[in-house]
């Protein structure tokens, strides 16, 4: 990790994922979020355990070594692993309540895409997520995650209060989907282009992604 404690940080990003593996639309939604927000720092969270995902995630130590080679070089990113050294389900709220301890001047944004907004009523403590953070949305290729895992499906919609507090970030439609990647390579296909240089070097000497 870098910096943890930065007194100047009034504006601060918190964007959470599997990055199994991280993508392009990853790296440009949280550039987006720090021109348009004018985030000070984005701290950049790979999941420990995903309750919400059936599939069995990649080693932890895998996802954080490429998510900080998507990352390298941008020095307002902090790739942050507490969920990862945590023990439990990973629940956002849990990050923002360390988050807002750790950080108590500044306003925490919390970064995610369209499938996970869809998502959202089903989240642990999602009323008070929607307290302490403002919720800020990307749009993403509807039939992107058509067949993928990303998120359980909430049997009540999200309260009023938070739909109204929801800003949008816009960037434009990637068709970036981890999911995608990871069937790329299994089927010995190319992916350049779809992550960061350094981690595609990173999946193809760690040989990741391959069948056995
Ligand atoms: N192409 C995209 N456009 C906009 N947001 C995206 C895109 N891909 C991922 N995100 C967002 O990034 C966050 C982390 O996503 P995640 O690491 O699960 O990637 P993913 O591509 O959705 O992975 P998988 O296909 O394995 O479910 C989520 O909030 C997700 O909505
Ligand atoms: O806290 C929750 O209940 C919760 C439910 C679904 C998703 N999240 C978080 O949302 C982020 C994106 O999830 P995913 O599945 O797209 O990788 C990641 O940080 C997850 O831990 C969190």
């Amino acid at each position: 990790m870098g910096l943890t404690q930065a007194p100047c940080v009034q504006r601060l990003g918190v964007f959470g994922g599997a990055f199994d593996p991280p993508h392009q639309a990853h790296v440009a939604l949280v550039n987006a979020a720090m021109t348009q927000l004018q985030l000070d720092q984005v701290r950049v969270l790979p999941t420990g355990q995903a309750w919400h995902k059936t599939r069995t995630l990649s080693e932890a130590a895998h996802r954080l070594a490429m998510t900080r080679l998507a990352f390298e070089g941008q020095s307002r990113v902090v790739v942050d692993d507490r969920e990862i050294m945590r023990s439990g389900p990973s629940y956002t709220v849990d990050t923002l309540h360390d988050l807002q301890a750790e950080f108590p001047q500044a306003q925490l944004y919390l970064l995610l895409g369209n499938d996970q907004r869809r998502s959202l009523a089903a989240w642990h403590q999602i009323e008070e997520i929607g307290r302490i953070a403002i919720i800020c949305a990307a749009s993403r290729d509807t039939g992107v995650k058509a067949w993928s895992d990303s998120g359980s499906t909430p049997s009540q919609p999200l309260s009023d209060a938070i739909e109204a507090r929801i800003q949008i970030l816009n960037m434009p439609l990637m068709p970036h989907s981890a999911t995608d990647i990871r069937v790329l390579v299994a089927t010995d296909q190319a992916i350049s282009g779809l992550v960061p240089t350094a981690v595609e070097r990173y999946i193809h000497e760690h040989h990741l992604y391959r069948p056995h």
